[in-house]
């Protein structure tokens, strides 16, 4: 049997940070979170890794779509916080973000994290972003080291 895996360790590769500013206390506490697994368990020097802000979660697939397009970047990680409110707009941002941004790894043969939370409320997003939840924008970091890893096997 073979098996193909690998660590987290990316020492030289470039990563790119887009981040969705809506929720702002959520998504600075989610970037802290990325960029801190980055720089510690990726090996990722500082000045390899890019953050590019934009207004909000369903700007993120045209904005994540234009940084894989650079080819400057091994992986890309999407920060965002869609937090549910009284109307449906919810389903349709976090709907399309997801969406998006899944079509942009395929289409560009990239890593791209989904570290996009997506909650029913401000508590679900507090535990989420760093809390008793874990950091999920750590979490979407971690996705991303791994696989520029596994893919470079592949
Ligand atoms: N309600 C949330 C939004 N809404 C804004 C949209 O993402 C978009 O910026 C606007 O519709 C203009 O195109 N964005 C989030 O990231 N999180 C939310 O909870
Ligand atoms: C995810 C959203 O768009 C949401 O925060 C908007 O709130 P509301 O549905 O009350 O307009």
């Amino acid at each position: 049997m073979q098996v193909i895996e690998a660590g987290y360790a990316a020492n030289g590769k470039k990563i790119a940070i887009v981040v969705a500013r809506f929720n702002g206390f959520i998504v600075e506490s989610l970037l802290s979170g990325a960029i801190d697994t980055l720089r510690r368990v990726g090996n990722i020097a500082e000045q390899d890794i890019t953050v590019v802000r934009i207004p909000g979660a369903f700007e993120l697939p045209l904005a994540v779509q234009r940084v894989a397009a650079t080819k400057k970047y091994d992986a890309i990680v999407a920060i965002g916080a869609v937090i549910r409110g009284g109307t449906p707009h919810f389903e349709y941002v976090s709907g399309e973000c997801v969406k998006g941004i899944a079509q942009v790894g395929m289409q560009y043969d990239l890593p791209v994290a989904f570290g996009v939370l997506t909650v029913d409320s401000i508590e679900q997003a507090i535990e989420r972003a760093g809390t008793k939840a874990g950091n999920k924008g750590g979490e979407a970091a971690m996705s991303a080291l791994e696989m520029i890893n596994v893919l470079a096997q592949l």
